[in-house]
């Protein structure tokens, strides 16, 4: 599903109106009624709701609510946060039609908004109606106030299009937000209800499309979507292992040796037909009993442990009879294996994954890319992406979107920026926001695992601008069944890994329900 930011939805709002001839009262409407609906199906008509209204359409969209729970018998109160004098003619309309339809309206200002702290807590639902996407600056005053009142109620909230005090694009909170139960968003999600803290914020998000024209719906101008999932190439029967792809792996060290088993073996979890670690020596019988099933190319090591610069001819040639490479994982950053790595990269003619201390290297010379012929994905966590852009972690938390979009660009790469939710970026300037995975899986060798993952989608036949998707939304998935499975606290990267069959069997066996689960419901 696209994901509009403030911007677009403005415009998709405009061309509803001016090109398919809907106008906002028809909009606005069906906002309303959609949001009642849904306090419909959740609560019971013998609820008490208090709608507390700003000074916009978000508010428009609140009375347009509660003429409609009015009618279905429900008691409501509206809460007016706002001057009447200032609101728009359509957005008085429907005060009008409240105040007509007997719904008591009371006014609130610096001189009785404490006054909600008292009477809030006594409505079984509050609709949060104060603003939406014109939301501009922080929340100050009486505003700020309200929504204070609305949070310590204790009542069931429901946000009107996105909880007050959200930045629609963002997802930051603007001094103060709402902390809703559910949000009803119109027309398509936005941004700010994706990119935490926003999507904390909106608790179960609906998305209405309030009978936009289709074309609206699927507009290729908005370049964000939720990362769906894509149904898996069909497993052949008279098949080999190379029929599902060929992967090597450039990576671990003497000290890192956890990394590149995680990562080799991920891929083969993930339904990658043969996998090859090309590693130092050292670590080899170690690794060979805890992943048997890996083939191990076993390279010269520099006094530190690390792969030497020795092995770039035998490197290449691995690579030769390879369907994707993958360098980095635990690789370390010995200068002569940063020299090594920085030669190989533009030199391997196969799709490749960069990750680890891979990026770390990579920061040193990023223009190395620009001569590749084959598609590469970068996997930074927002520290590694710090060292790749020069800004600084709480810049990139802040614009985790922009930022994969603007290195996806400049690099001409694929960019999966992890972190919750993790955001993948094409070079071609989409996005896609994955929705898949949970605060467990922030654990040591998560990262590696999601590298084995991405081979092993590319190996079993997707594309790779699919692969990577793909890869990122079975490792999510794979995260989410261990989680279920034996809870959050004690999850490894280890289970994550062992989830992945699990996840692959899931999706080729349930494909409808893990994406209903794991895509946006549209309220109907
Ligand atoms: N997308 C659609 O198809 C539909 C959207 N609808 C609803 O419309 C809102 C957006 O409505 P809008 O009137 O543009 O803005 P808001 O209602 O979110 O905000 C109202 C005004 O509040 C002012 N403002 C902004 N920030 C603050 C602040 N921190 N403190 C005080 N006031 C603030 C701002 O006006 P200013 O002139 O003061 O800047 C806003 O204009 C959308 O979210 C949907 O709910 C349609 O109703 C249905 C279709
Ligand atoms: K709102």
């Amino acid at each position: 599903m696209k994901v509009a930011s403030s911007n677009e939805i403005r415009l998709l709002d405009k061309e509803a109106v001016e090109k398919y001839g809907i106008s906002h009262e028809i909009l606005m409407e069906n906002a309303g009624a959609a949001v009642a609906r849904l306090i419909l199906h959740t609560a019971s008509e013998e609820d008490t709701v208090a709608v507390i209204a700003g000074p916009g359409n978000n508010g428009g969209d609140g009375l347009v609510c509660a003429r409609h729970l009015a009618s279905h018998g429900m008691d409501v109160h509206v809460y007016l946060v706002a001057d009447p004098e200032r609101l728009s003619e359509l957005v008085k309309k429907n005060l009008d039609r409240v105040a007509l339809a007997n719904i008591p309206v009371e006014k609130v200002t610096e001189k009785n908004v404490e006054e909600l702290q008292d009477v809030l807590p006594f409505y079984d639902v509050i609709v949060d109606a104060l603003f939406g996407t014109g939301l501009t600056r922080p929340l100050e005053g009486v505003y700020k106030e309200a929504v204070e009142a609305i949070n310590d109620s204790g009542s069931l909230v429901v946000s009107v299009d996105i909880p007050s005090g959200i930045n629609s694009d963002t997802g930051e909170v603007m001094g103060t937000a709402v902390k809703a139960d559910f949000t009803v968003t119109f027309g398509l999600p936005k941004i700010g209800l994706l990119l935490y803290p926003g999507a904390e914020y909106a608790g179960e998000i609906l998305v209405s499309h309030i009978s936009y024209p289709r074309s609206l719906i699927e507009d290729d101008r908005i370049k964000v979507e939720t990362n769906d999932p894509l149904y898996p190439p069909p497993r052949q029967p008279d098949t080999h292992k190379g029929d599902y792809g060929k992967a090597l792996f450039i990576a671990g060290s003497k000290r890192y040796y956890g990394a590149p088993m995680l990562a080799s073996r991920s891929f083969l979890k993930a339904g990658g037909g043969y996998s090859r670690l090309a590693t130092v020596s050292s670590i080899v019988p170690f690794l060979a009993i805890r992943a048997p099933e890996v083939v191990y190319e076993e390279l010269e090591e520099t006094s530190s442990g690390t792969i030497s610069y020795r092995n770039l001819e035998k490197i290449l040639k691995l690579t030769e009879a390879s369907d994707i490479v993958a360098i980095g994982p635990g690789i370390g950053l010995d200068d002569e294996t940063a020299r090594l790595v920085l030669e190989l990269i533009p030199r391997i003619n196969k799709p490749l994954i960069i990750d680890g201390d891979g990026l770390t290297i990579l920061a040193r010379d990023t223009t190395i890319l620009s001569t590749r012929k084959y598609p590469t994905v970068i996997t930074p966590h927002p520290g590694e992406m710090s060292r790749l852009t020069g800004k600084p972690i709480e810049e990139i938390k802040k614009s985790r979107l922009k930022t994969a979009l603007e290195v996806a660009q400049k690099l001409g790469s694929y960019v999966v920026l992890k972190g919750a939710h993790t955001v993948i970026a094409t070079p071609e300037g989409k996005a896609y926001i994955n929705l898949t995975g949970n605060p467990g899986m922030a654990t040591a060798g998560s990262g590696d695992v999601l590298v084995g993952a991405i081979a092993g989608m590319y190996g079993i036949g997707y594309g790779f601008e699919e692969a990577v998707r793909m890869g990122v939304f079975v490792h999510g998935l794979a995260g989410d069944l261990a989680a279920e499975s034996i809870g959050m606290d004690g999850l490894t990267a280890v289970s994550i890994m062992n989830f992945l069959p699990r996840a692959m069997k899931e999706l080729r066996e349930n494909f409808e329900r893990i994406y209903n689960e794991n895509s946006l419901p549209v309220l109907v």
